[in-house]
């Protein structure tokens, strides 16, 4: 089966490691009756978070991606590398080097230091993923990881400071500021003049299905869908779309997704954030608890939606692959 997925980092990382897990277990119990159906993964990730930290290109939800597929997260935190060291960092603080406010550990320098020597040497982007895809062992899992463009792309934030207007990287407000200053809008620079990345809009169209993972819906999928045609491509796929609602109860399970949908006008809620897919999206999971009117041609599910292991993912996975499943069956059938 193939599953293509846009995702961002921390909450798309663990929904997709449990993808993963939860595709290992249907394979082995149909393996057992003869009759496995083996999962392939294209990711679209978002790089609007990426941005130039000490002369080196960081792509946060990128990295996520890698390092949480691949077995070297650094589970409490979420992001960065399991077992780190901090030298590099506390040397560059010793210097007086800014900004102090962005934690990279030693091992995900190097990440940093390599991109950035391919990049110089004129590589794109999606050649580079591919490269420490390899590293990350991503092919052996059935997972190929496509930056959504090779276009440098960077979101920003236009914040009032005391009164005052000015735009900053996103990664600012995110982490320095913790999305707390009070945020006007966002901009994203270079979005309208960039290209998806080779293999994107044919990931989107030739999939079998496409999962919206419980990433934040403004400044992740929100980025990706910002990209010219991969809106058109979700809307034209004979795919069935299948979304995972990054709220319960009208908060987000982590990161600051209500305080981005408040941003741009819309509503905190599961409904809200379905409204911002409604051009493109069938099969909508839900928390168990959360109100969701019906809405024409959406199927909904209830299901707890909180990844608080593999398992737990595994399990919201699961529903929204059978969800995706049976909406299929249904197309087929009509
Ligand atoms: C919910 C969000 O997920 P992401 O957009 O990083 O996948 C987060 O972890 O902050």
């Amino acid at each position: 089966m193939r599953i293509t997925a846009l995702a961002g980092g921390v909450g798309g990382a663990r929904f997709l490691r449990g993808l993963l897990h939860h595709a290992r277990q249907t394979a082995a119990a149909a393996e057992g009756r003869g009759a496995a159906d083996h999962l392939e993964l294209t990711v679209i990730g978002n790089t609007g978070d990426d941005i130039t930290l000490f002369g080196l290109r960081v792509c946060p939800d990128i990295d996520t991606l890698l390092y949480t597929l691949g077995g070297g997260i650094h589970e409490g935190q979420g992001w960065g590398r399991a077992d780190e060291t901090h030298h590099l960092a506390e040397e560059l603080a010793a210097l007086g080097a800014e900004p102090q406010w962005f934690t990279l550990g030693d091992k995900d320098f190097a990440t940093h230091v390599y991109r950035s020597q391919l990049l110089g040497q004129g590589m794109p982007l999606s050649a580079v993923v591919e490269r420490l895809s390899a590293r990350w062992g991503l092919g052996e899992l059935g997972v190929r990881l496509l930056p959504m463009t090779d276009t440098p792309v960077e979101t920003h934030v236009v914040v009032d400071d005391g009164g005052d207007q000015r735009a900053i990287h996103f990664q600012e407000w995110w982490v320095r500021h913790r999305a707390a200053l009070p945020a006007e809008r966002f901009v994203v620079a270079g979005l309208d003049r960039a290209t998806p990345a080779p293999g994107v809009l044919d990931a989107i169209r030739e999939a079998d299905l496409v999962v919206l993972p419980p990433s934040n819906p403004v400044v992740s999928i929100g980025i990706i869908l910002g990209v010219p045609g991969v809106r058109d491509a979700l809307r034209g796929t004979r795919a069935p779309v299948v979304g995972v609602s990054p709220l319960v109860g009208g908060r987000p399970v982590r990161g600051h997704a209500d305080v981005c949908l408040r941003t741009i006008g819309v509503e905190e809620s599961s409904a809200g954030v379905a409204g911002l897919y409604s051009d493109f999206l069938d099969g909508w999971l839900v928390d168990e608890d959360d109100a969701m009117p019906d809405r024409r041609g959406l199927e909904v599910v209830r299901r707890p939606l909180l990844m608080s292991s593999v398992e737990a993912a595994a399990d919201m996975a699961g529903a929204t692959v059978d969800l995706g499943m049976r909406l299929r069956a249904a197309r087929a059938t009509a």
